[in-house]
């Protein structure tokens, strides 16, 4: 599902964010992204989102090399790759439900359509009855899970999320680490960037470190 051969990733302003990086994710997997704060994470999850573009190498997501992705071809992409933020992103003066809709809003698709899939994804995050709310009336833990449903409301095959539990205590970032899990259960791929390591090591998934912009390790957690 990802492939990153030698990816280099040069900001002209910062130097190196990334160095000689390459690493493969089989399509179903689901790992971690971990390491410190500047190692490379966020770089990382925006590459394959082709929010940047490596300075050198070759970054493959679903069997597509992205730098041979003519333009027009990159909302097709995007909407392969369905991203999570820490800050979630939502719109304050939207209801749930009109949040969760918008990559089908923009994706063109008919009306009645929209409805049953967002609230699908509602359904799957728990938050079928807070279609209505607008997100100021919604807890940290259940705005993320908005978020959540918005990235996976098009039914992405890959899913990427940046530190998608900063916010939140452990109890909850608990639970968004289980609907990950879930995700992971119905064949889902995800790469997801975090500090949080109590959790990770307590989960038998595939760790990626990365230090100074470089792959550290590869491993599982048990
Ligand atoms: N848009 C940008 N322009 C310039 N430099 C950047 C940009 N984004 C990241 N960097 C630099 O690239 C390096 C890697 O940053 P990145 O955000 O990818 O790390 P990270 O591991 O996600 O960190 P954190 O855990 O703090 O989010 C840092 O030195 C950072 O300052």
């Amino acid at each position: 599902m990802i492939s990153f051969e030698h990816v280099h990733k040069r900001y002209p302003e910062r130097g190196d964010a990334l160095t000689d990086l390459s690493f493969e994710l089989q399509a179903g997997e689901m790992a971690f992204l971990t390491g410190h704060s500047g190692a490379g994470k966020s770089t990382l999850l925006r590459l394959i989102g082709l929010l940047e573009r490596p300075t050198r190498g070759q970054v493959i997501v679903n069997g597509r090399n992205l730098g041979a992705l003519p333009r027009r071809k990159i909302p097709q992409h995007r909407r392969q790759v369905g991203m999570i933020f820490q800050d979630h992103r939502l719109l304050a003066d939207r209801s749930v439900f009109d949040n969760v809709a918008l990559p089908l809003v923009v994706a063109g698709l008919g009306h009645k359509e929209i409805g049953r899939r967002v609230r699908a994804a509602l359904d799957q995050v728990g938050l079928l009855a807070r279609e209505r709310a607008t997100p100021v009336a919604l807890s940290g833990g259940e705005q993320q899970r908005v978020g959540i449903a918005r990235a996976v409301v098009g039914r992405p095959p890959l899913v990427v999320a940046d530190e998608p539990t900063g916010n939140l205590d452990p109890d909850l970032s608990l639970e968004i680490f289980r609907l990950f899990e879930r995700f992971h259960q119905v064949g889902v791929t995800l790469l997801i960037a975090t500090h949080d390591l109590g959790l990770v090591t307590r989960m038998p998934y595939r760790r990626l470190t990365l230090a100074d912009g470089r792959l550290e390790s590869d491993s599982r957690s048990r």
